[in-house]
């Protein structure tokens, strides 16, 4: 392979891009770009492609979660640090009642850009390019601040970069303990209303590691974590100015993350997000709505995973909680029955989106909570492992998303309502979620 296999997805429709004011700024951005260091190594996106592999056989769980849309003034250590936490938080609660290896991947260093139902937003009878992420414009209402600008793709390069330091940082360097995250996790149980509930899941994790400790187990696995970014490959230019061929293999790598995914508004078959990532090694997410047919899913397996290689693609059902137990289960038989071994991975997040009496976009935590148990349900009926779960979250303590064990009201979203984009869970609501669906799991 040399870097200009990676080119043919130009000749093809691309949803979703910007448009760029100025070419020769773009080209600038890109040739700049394409000088960068990689963000990630590939072999580390081998290593990843593995671990979905045992994720495909029903050996592992995955868990998918962050910024609904990262922002740059948003990218700040607290920012990360929390959301990591939460994550870390939520993976042991997961691995123990799970029994197998949670997968850990944020949602993190890289998730910069938004496909757009509308790509105008009218305000006060003044209409501007909708936001699109801030790999693309700023979310100010104003027609500067909405003209794409491709020097913010640089800008998403530095962030990515800056977070991931902080993340392999965190990760490797003591933060995330196992002992450590338990501790939080007991401090969420004894100090918020909707943690009590889980008391006894916190004491029978608390007796395994004290069991542990007795017997002088104390393995490296207990200090550091493994952990993946992953972001929606949306802005094509920018992923492909950040791919490489690998030295080891000669195969080509999109080194801006471990792992890229194609969402819901650019996985037609002919286009170019697709052929675009049927030519790199990384492991691949696709985002399947409501109107996925099973020939839609066996025509992106044949595309996209031609060796039937576990791991290489993981579907990520977001049918909505009204719909993935009637939707779900022929596309599940069919791709089975094909004996393509794809990873079934939950998003509960994004076929659950209304607007709300004040206006705010917002999602029912009750709505997340009930298609993670149909889709539960449908694998328990079908015998096919439900592989994890797919989460739009934040560490803060933000009102986006309605309901919880701390339940936040139609009334109180004014309050911290911050996402440049969809509502996302809080930290509780997120913990929240971890411990109900580690109850469902234990049933499964
Ligand atoms: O995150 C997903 C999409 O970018 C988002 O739901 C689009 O929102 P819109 O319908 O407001 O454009
Ligand atoms: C846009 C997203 O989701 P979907 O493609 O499923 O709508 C997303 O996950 O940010």
């Amino acid at each position: 392979m040399t870097a200009n296999d990676i080119d043919t997805w130009r000749s093809l429709p691309a949803a979703q891009q910007p448009e760029w004011p100025d070419s020769e700024a773009l080209r600038n951005a890109l040739a700049d770009l394409a000088s960068y260091p990689p963000l990630v190594f590939a072999g580390e996106c081998d290593q990843l492609r593995g671990r979905l592999a045992s994720v495909a056989r029903g050996e592992a769980f995955l868990l998918q979660g962050g910024d609904c849309a990262e922002t740059f003034v948003g990218n700040t250590a607290d920012a990360i640090k929390n959301k990591l936490k939460t994550l870390l938080q939520m993976a042991v609660v997961l691995t123990y009642a799970a029994s197998v290896p949670v997968v850990k991947v944020g949602r993190m260093a890289g998730q910069y850009s938004k496909p757009r139902s509308s790509g105008i937003e009218t305000r006060d009878g003044v209409t501007l390019p909708t936001y699109r992420g801030d790999a693309v414009n700023d979310l100010a209402f104003t027609p500067e601040a909405r003209t794409p600008d491709p020097e913010r793709l640089k800008r998403m390069y530095h962030s990515s970069s800056a977070t991931l330091n902080l993340v392999r940082a965190f990760t490797t360097g003591g933060y995330a303990d196992l002992r450590q995250v338990h501790a939080w996790n007991q401090d969420f149980v004894a100090l918020s209303p909707s943690g009590e509930r889980y008391e006894r899941l916190a004491a029978e994790i608390d007796g395994a590691l004290r069991f542990m400790h007795a017997c002088g187990v104390d393995p490296e696995e207990f200090r550091t974590v493994e952990f993946f970014a992953s972001h929606e490959a949306l802005i094509l230019d920018y992923e492909a100015a950040l791919t490489r061929v690998d030295s080891r293999t000669g195969d080509l790598y999109d080194v801006s993350g471990h792992m890229v995914w194609i969402g819901e508004r650019t996985r037609q078959l002919d286009g170019a997000h697709v052929e675009f990532a049927s030519r790199i090694r990384n492991p691949i997410g696709v985002k399947l709505g409501p109107t996925t047919t099973p020939e839609d899913a066996l025509a992106l397996i044949e595309k996209l995973d031609p060796n039937r290689e576990a791991g290489r693609l993981t579907f990520i059902i977001r049918m909505g909680a009204g719909k993935v137990r009637d939707a779900l289960p022929t596309l599940v038989e069919k791709v089975t029955a094909s004996g393509a071994q794809v990873a079934w991975v939950c998003d509960p997040m994004h076929g659950n989106t209304f607007e709300a009496s004040s206006g705010h976009k917002t999602r029912r935590f009750d709505d997340v909570l009930d298609e993670v148990k149909g889709f539960f349900e449908v694998h328990r009926a079908l015998g096919t492992h439900p592989g994890g779960i797919h989460v739009e979250l934040t560490g803060d303590d933000v009102t986006e998303c309605v309901g919880g064990g701390d339940e936040i009201f139609v009334d109180d979203l004014h309050q911290r309502y911050e996402t440049a984009c969809d509502p996302r869970l809080n930290r509780s609501q997120s913990l929240d979620l971890a411990f109900l669906v580690a109850e469902m799991y234990r049933g499964h």
